[in-house]
């Protein structure tokens, strides 16, 4: 075999934008070509020269990767193998150009793609990752999913898009099971395999030079895992560069990989074809016996107890492994596709509409496959209808109903502010796993997702309202002097619920996790509760808080109940009595009404600031 290292320099001076040398092979006609007019069609030898990574943690420095080199070929399987914490996952996560030097971690060393270093352009661009973890939406079908994919990163027609769909779906052979649906813990879906192959054929969806994985085959038994890398293969014999961490593979799985990269506590032990590294072993004085999976075998010998308290045995291993390596190491970068230069290359991006527009049917499918959910929210709506119908039953007349009046409506003040803000927080953690990873793969921007989610919100909120609405409203006989008061009660309730929806994206946007946005609402709404007007009257609050009265959406949605009801009123009452002096505001209907509308578009928009601000932290 031939050994060779080609420089960048080498390749910037070749006249052709080709950079392999004729030393490559024994002849240039026995490459593999490139697809004549296919930009995307690249064979892609990705390399890495002294990857160093440190990161801090807990006041410690650690250093990850120490001084790792090495290459991926195209039309090969590289799996990167070691035991626990031996730095698999960062080495990925650096070729993948998802690692920056920062204030807790520092990365040195090169990566090159057909020689040419990967600072000079975005590898990423030619490159797909696929996570350890399934990041999709269960209550959709693997199709639903792919075609999402195809929309939005992929040019041509609508027709082109729907046969790459077929292609992939068969290529990954998933077609039998493309309109099931995908499933979670709580909703029967596919197999774990399949769930896997969805996540590949996603990232094929923009036609890959390379694909790198992490710990593809980890939770799948040993027949699914070894489709799985079959299927790799196949991407692989398609001239694609596969680059993938592995964790305990069956030894049937392990002898389907070309290269193998094992690393150990940060250091490279052996790097080269996976058939030589039993003999390489062997003669190390390791021989693995022949009943023995070597990938077992590998990561007993490699195997530290306790990498803070290293005994000298280990310790004694692991400087052979590393000095044997650094001294019979022969770099074999021969391949038989041609490598051309690469370049900067543009991604596709459909515009904002499109984006929307999408995002908007997925929603749509989303909503309608979640029939539970649906479900759910209705029967919530229609018993806390009946539950405050039967409550308030008689309202009575006098003082009596207006206390009783004042008690029904602050309880339809509360509840869809609550509902509206438990919901949206509810249904955004279940998706933001999915929202995050797409917007920070640039599929699409915040502001697509933001206004998509505000109009899927909107049927809901009518459809939720009127059930409660006209249950509470008629069976309690609330002022009927003319059609329009029903109408404003609908319109305020519809408005309360849409309030208490943006907070429920303030919290969602803010926190990470779904017991501390519900934590933070709970603290932030509680309080306001008392600043609505029906506990506290607003007359009696001191001047000092009464600006809280202000941002608090109980009182807006209060006073534009309590004007709507007690104007024109016709219940008897013994007394000079005025409810709406007594609650402390006039009898203007725009003020409730005003209020809201300014309250709720503030929020909407808080809750836009911060999803741009924590999606554009991500991607930096
Ligand atoms: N950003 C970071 N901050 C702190 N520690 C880190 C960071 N990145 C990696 N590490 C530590 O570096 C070591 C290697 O991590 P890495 O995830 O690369 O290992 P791995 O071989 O993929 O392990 P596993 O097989 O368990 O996933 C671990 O001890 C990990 O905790």
């Amino acid at each position: 075999m031939i050994a060779n290292k080609i420089s960048p320099k080498e390749s910037e001076e070749s006249p052709s934008e080709n950079y392999s040398s004729e030393s490559h092979t024994n002849g240039k006609d026995e490459k593999i070509h490139l697809q004549a007019d296919d930009q995307l069609h690249r064979y892609v030898q990705l390399s890495w020269e002294d990857v160093n990574y440190y990161a801090s943690a807990e006041g410690k420095r650690m250093h990850i990767l120490k001084s790792v080199s090495g290459h991926a070929n195209p039309g090969e399987f590289l799996a990167i193998m070691g035991a626990s914490g031996s730095g698999k996952t960062s080495l990925l996560n650096i070729l993948a150009n998802r690692v920056r030097s920062g204030n807790k971690a520092e990365m040195t060393g090169s990566i090159f793609a057909n020689g040419k270093d990967a600072k000079e352009f975005n590898i990423s661009k030619y490159a797909a990752y696929v996570t350890q973890d399934d990041v999709l939406l269960p209550v959709l079908t693997p199709r639903d999913c792919l075609e999402f994919y195809a929309k939005l990163r992929r040019p041509g027609t609508d027709n082109e898009r729907l046969a790459k769909v077929e292609e992939i779906l068969n290529d990954l052979n998933i077609a039998r099971i493309a309109d099931n649906l995908i499933g979670n813990t709580m909703i029967k879906g596919i197999s774990g395999g399949e769930k896997k192959r969805v996540c590949i054929g996603i990232e094929l969806m923009s036609d890959p030079c390379i694909i790198m994985l992490d710990e593809p085959t980890s939770g799948l038994d040993s027949y699914n895992a070894g489709v799985v890398v079959d299927l790799l293969l196949k991407q692989a014999a398609k001239g694609r560069t596969i680059i993938s961490t592995i964790h305990q593979p069956s030894s049937n799985v392990f002898k389907k990989f070309d290269k193998l990269l094992l690393l150990a506590e940060g250091n490279v032990v052996y790097h080269g074809p996976c058939d030589k590294s039993r003999k390489y072993f062997a003669e190390l004085g390791y021989k693995c016996p022949k009943q023995v999976n070597p990938a077992d075998y590998y990561m007993r010998i490699l195997h530290i107890t306790n990498r803070h308290e290293i005994t000298e045995e280990e310790q004694g291993k692991l400087d052979l492994f590393v000095e044997s390596y650094k001294e019979n190491h022969v770099k074999d970068t021969e391949t038989k596709y041609e490598l051309t230069q690469l370049h900067e290359i543009e991604s596709y991006h459909p515009n904002y509409w499109v984006e929307f527009f999408e995002l908007l049917r997925r929603s749509v499918k989303t909503s309608a496959k979640n029939r539970f959910a649906l479900k759910l929210r209705l029967m919530m709506s229609l018993l806390i209808g009946i539950l405050i119908a039967l409550i308030f039953n008689d309202l009575g007349n006098g003082e009596k109903a207006i206390q009783n009046i004042n008690g029904v409506l602050y309880m339809l003040a509360i509840w869809p502010i609550m509902n509206g803000n438990g919901s949206v927080i509810m249904n955004y953690y279940m998706e933001r796993a999915v929202f995050l990873k797409e917007h920070d793969e640039g599929l699409y921007g915040a502001w697509s997702y933001f206004l998509s989610k505000n109009i899927i919100d909107l049927p809901w909120t009518f459809v939720a309202a009127i059930l409660t609405n006209v249950i509470v409203y008629f069976s309690l006989g609330l002022n009927l002097h003319d059609g329009s008061k029903f109408m404003i009660f609908y319109c305020i309730y519809v408005m309360a619920l849409q309030c208490g929806m943006g907070f429920g994206y303030i919290t969602g946007f803010l926190f990470s996790t779904v017991e501390a946005a519900h934590a933070f609402s709970t603290i932030v709404l509680f309080p306001l509760q008392a600043f609505g007007g029906e506990n506290v009257k607003i007359n009696s609050i001191p001047i000092s808080w009464r600006w809280i009265t202000y941002i608090t959406p109980f009182k807006w949605v209060f006073q534009g109940y309590t004007v709507n009801e007690y104007t024109d009123w016709e219940k008897d009452c013994d007394t000079e009595c005025d409810p709406l002096e007594d609650l402390g505001w006039s009898d203007q209907q725009w003020q409730g009404i005003v209020g809201l509308i300014v309250l709720s578009t503030c929020v909407r928009l808080i809750a836009f600031f911060i999803l741009k601000l924590q999606t554009r932290n991500r991607r930096s």
